[in-house]
């Protein structure tokens, strides 16, 4: 007594298990849930529902043709095999879904040709292997059933009827059969044996068996592969074997419940080799070809590039996949992302191999134009006024000089309106104007030279008589210079009882200022800024330099300058004071700084005027700018105001791109040597800082002795103390190196680092500095390892314990320390002592490092001399990876 769960008989007639519950309620079988357990009776009653009449009929028959081989307890081993099979119990059902009439058995006319029989099969074995499905039409025919191969050594029998006992019946076979899994597996006796029944096809199912239709159809193509018409056979075959198909679920797939079915069917039919692509409306309709998208023929146009291009656009130009170009130009050697650009060459390349032609675009830089000074004739030219700025060491005053020449040399109208400042002012004195940039110091200079801006045509520097020539005196000096601007010395505060001018001007001559007195070419003013004293002879000088200088510009063309300061105004918005220094800026021109741009809507002079031009050298306070454009940025008045959308959208877009150009190729040890080959450096500017004055002279000497005939080394700055942002910025603007000797830059000489790229080399010997600097100049250098600061911490308090010496109590400011680590001991910016820690501690435990934000108490080995104030800098060698040229 076989039974079954419910489910278990779903699955294998192919329906759902909820369905059937249902059913077998309506056939009035009782059962609780899918779970539940049939007997035989019930499960044959409800196979006989579900297979129909034709099937019982077909069943029956078979029956009768197996009873030679009913049941004798001798059961095969494939009977076994199947037996087993279908008791694997609940939930491990045969997964394996029903198979619906292949497409296949549609294509076998020249086996049919031969009757059917085995040696017709044979015959076109390699293209049709023998099918069990083409058993029922051989036999409906009345021919000689062909024989599966023989297995598990069972004896075939080829009659198809009268079989004696344990015989396999084929036909029972052919009847029930439907499992791929199962097809060459000997057949059983169906007595008793219901259970065994294969899951019919959705077509038997359905009603009329759809294999009654193919059969039919294979008639047809019979007739033509006799008529010996192979090419119209095969074209013939196909139309006919997809309207089979279609035939098929006409018939079968009637009912609404079909509906599964259907989609069943038609998923195994069409997979794979399917016969066309076929999609089925939503009623279930037949099935209709889909509307296959025309294939494009690629109109193979010239594409037009720019300079450089994408590889994502250039696909997209020639309406092709990226992958296609990417592979192309792998096959040309040259690895490329898709959002990488390739130049317009490399491009052309591709495009022509994948069948295009180019036109290559240079599209017209209009930075470039913008950019681009066109030369003003001689004609053009007139007179403008002298820009001066003020430098000096700190106190000298400079600021003081600044508002006694405002003050003395203003006009009486004007008097009253200087109330505001503006960065830069205008004196006019024997009718000449000079323009004052009211921003003193060499630091804010430099700043803007190394934007790019040269504003300054001379340089005053004030150096108080009673202090005498200091360190910042000397870096003014040096930036002055390296701006090649003129410089007159004011010595101020003579009137001061201590003021010595005569030790000024001495202590001048070391750096190359020699007064005319003196047999030098330097004009020295002795002024006094408290008194106003003598300010009328520095103007007066001033006027005389730039009579030499003979400063012109051409007033009747689109104006250019710089900004000098700007800021946000509450009331007004954007405010920039911008000193033009060619052509005439007017009210209503359309003006760009950086990606900042606007109408003029006002103008107004230092004195708080409205005007309405500003001529070359004139400093004015601009109103209109979109947004706040940075000091030192230059700005243009653009006649045609697209242009001039174009290029702040331009800049916009590239302002990355830009940024890195503004910090681009900087001289470095490091390629010093290519760029010497290159020729882009003729000659090395140095900057010198160390700890005391006679490493700078020592080093200074040395290096000036290396030059070769390609490059000649140039100290620009020499000075003492640590190395200061205003240095960084010198070497910047001058492209320089800065070479520090027991120094250490400072925070921000090391922010300002990181933004203008400059090379700084530390050293703690200048035998190292000279070698490494002859190496690079010879293209030898070849460092292997390099210093990479890891951390710093400030010493807090230092607590003293004998037998281990001075505790510092630390607080680590950036990175972190960690024990291995070297350390240098800073103070002032001097490095005092270089070595390794001894300890490291958070309170009373050991650590192997210390981050940022945290406190420590640190010894230095060999090293007791810490003071409360003092740097730490934790630093590590790496090896540096060389890259092969
Ligand atoms: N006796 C005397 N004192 C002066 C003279 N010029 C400036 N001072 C004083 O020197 C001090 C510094 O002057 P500033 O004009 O601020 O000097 P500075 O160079 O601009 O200083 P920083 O802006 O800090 O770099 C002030 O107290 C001034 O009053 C002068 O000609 N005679």
């Amino acid at each position: 007594m076989v039974k079954k769960r419910v489910h278990e008989l779903a699955k294998e007639l192919n329906i759902e298990s909820k369905e059937m519950v249902n059913k077998l309620h309506n056939m009035g079988i009782n059962v609780k849930s899918h779970m539940s357990t049939l007997d035989e009776k019930d499960i044959v009653r409800i196979r006989e529902h579900y297979l129909g009449r034709k099937t019982r009929a077909e069943q029956a028959e078979k029956n009768g043709a197996a009873h030679g081989a009913k049941e004798t307890g001798k059961r095969g081993a494939g009977q076994r095999k199947r037996d087993n099979h279908h008791d694997r119990g609940p939930g491990l059902v045969d997964r394996v879904p029903d198979r619906p009439p292949d497409r296949r058995f549609t294509e076998k006319p020249l086996r049919g040709a031969g009757g059917g029989g085995r040696g017709g099969a044979q015959r076109h074995k390699k293209q049709n292997p023998p099918h069990r499905n083409d058993q029922p039409r051989a036999a409906g025919r009345g021919q000689q059933t062909p024989a599966p191969p023989a297995r598990q050594g069972q004896q075939v029998e080829k009659q198809p009827a009268a079989r004696p006992a344990g015989n396999i019946d084929y036909t029972a076979q052919r009847g029930q059969q439907t499992r791929p899994a199962d097809r060459y597996q000997p057949a059983k006796s169906n007595t008793g044996g219901n259970k065994q029944q294969r899951p019919p096809r959705p077509a038997a199912r359905g009603g009329k068996d759809a294999r009654q239709i193919l059969h039919k159809d294979d008639n047809s193509k019979l007739k033509f592969a006799q008529k010996g018409k192979p090419d119209q056979v095969k074209a013939m075959e196909k139309t006919k074997a997809q309207e089979r198909v279609k035939q098929v679920e006409k018939h079968a797939f009637k009912g609404k419940g079909d509906k599964d079915k259907k989609d069943r069917f038609q998923k195994e039919t069409y997979r794979g080799n399917r016969p066309e692509k076929m999609v089925f409306n939503k009623k279930g309709g037949k099935p209709v070809k889909k509307k296959t998208q025309p294939v494009l023929v690629r109109e193979r146009k010239p594409i037009t590039i720019g300079e450089n291009i994408t590889i994502k656009s250039l696909a997209e130009k020639m309406a092709i996949n990226a992958a296609e170009v990417i592979k192309k130009l792998m096959e040309l050697g040259t690895m490329a992302t898709i959002n990488q650009e390739i130049d317009s060459d490399t491009a052309t390349i591709v495009a022509n191999e994948l069948g295009y032609e180019v036109n290559v675009k240079v599209e017209e830089d209009k930075e470039a134009l913008l950019m681009q000074d066109h030369e003003d004739t001689p004609a053009d030219l007139e007179p403008r006024p002298c820009v001066v700025t003020i430098m000096g060491h700190v106190d000298h005053g400079k600021t003081s000089l600044l508002d006694a020449i405002r003050h003395t040399n203003v006009t009486a109208s004007e008097a009253g309106g200087i109330t505001q400042h503006i960065g830069a002012y205008q004196v006019e004195h024997n009718g000449k104007k000079i323009t004052f940039v009211d921003t003193p110091g060499h630091a804010a200079f430099t700043a803007m030279r190394a934007r790019g801006a040269k504003v300054t045509d001379i340089a005053i520097l004030v150096v108080a008589a009673d202090d005498g020539v200091m360190p910042q005196t000397v870096e003014a000096i040096n930036h002055a210079r390296a701006a090649e601007v003129p410089i007159i010395v004011a010595i101020n505060k003579i009137d001061k009882p201590e003021a010595d001018p005569a030790k000024v001007k001495r202590e001048l001559t070391e750096h190359n200022l020699v007064a005319e007195e003196w047999g030098g070419d330097t004009i020295f003013v002795e002024v006094s800024a408290k008194n106003r004293e003598n300010l009328t002879e520095l103007l007066e000088m001033i006027l005389l330099v730039a009579e030499i200088g003979e400063y012109k510009a051409n007033p009747n063309r689109p104006a250019r300058g710089t900004v000098i300061e700007a800021e946000l105004d509450k009331g007004r918005g954007p405010v920039a004071t911008v000193l033009v220094q060619n052509g005439t800026l007017r009210v209503g021109n359309f003006i760009i700084a950086g990606v900042a741009y606007g109408k003029v809507r006002a103008m107004m002079d230092h004195a708080g005027r409205r005007v309405k031009k500003a001529g070359p050298s004139m400093p004015v306070e601009v109103l209109g700018f979109s947004e706040v454009p940075p000091a030192g940025e230059l700005f243009f008045a653009v006649e045609d105001e697209k242009l001039g959308k174009q290029i702040i959208d331009e800049r916009h877009n590239k302002k990355r791109e830009l940024e890195l150009k503004a910090t681009a190729p900087r001289v470095s040890l490091d390629d010093l040597f290519s760029q010497i080959q290159d020729g882009q450096v003729k000659e090395l500017s140095i900057i010198i800082k160390a700890d005391v004055q006679g490493s700078v002279e020592a080093v200074r000497q040395a290096l000036e002795q290396i030059g070769t005939e390609e490059v000649r080394v140039n100290v620009i700055h020499g000075g003492v103390g640590a190395i200061t942002e205003t240095d960084i910025m010198l070497a910047s603007a001058s492209n320089a190196i800065v070479i520090g000797f027991n120094v250490r830059p400072d925070v921000n000489a090391r922010k300002a680092v990181e933004t203008e790229k400059v090379d700084i080399r530390l050293y703690r010997v200048i035998y190292d500095a000279i070698e490494d600097i002859k190496a690079a100049m010879s293209g030898l250098l070849d460092p292997e390892y390099k210093e990479v600061v890891i951390g710093r911490a400030e010493v807090r308090k230092t607590f003293k314990v004998s037998k281990v010496g001075t505790i510092a109590g630390s607080y680590v400011t950036e990175g972190k320390i960690t024990r291995d680590a070297g350390v240098r001991v800073i103070r002032d910016g001097i490095v005092i002592h270089e070595g390794t820690l001894d300890s490291l501690k958070r309170f009373k435990d050991d650590v192997r490092e210390v981050a940022q934000g945290y406190e420590c108490g640190m010894t230095v080995e060999k090293f007791n001399d810490i003071r409360e104030g003092d740097q730490i800098e934790a630093y590590t060698v790496e090896a540096v990876k060389r890259e092969l040229a």
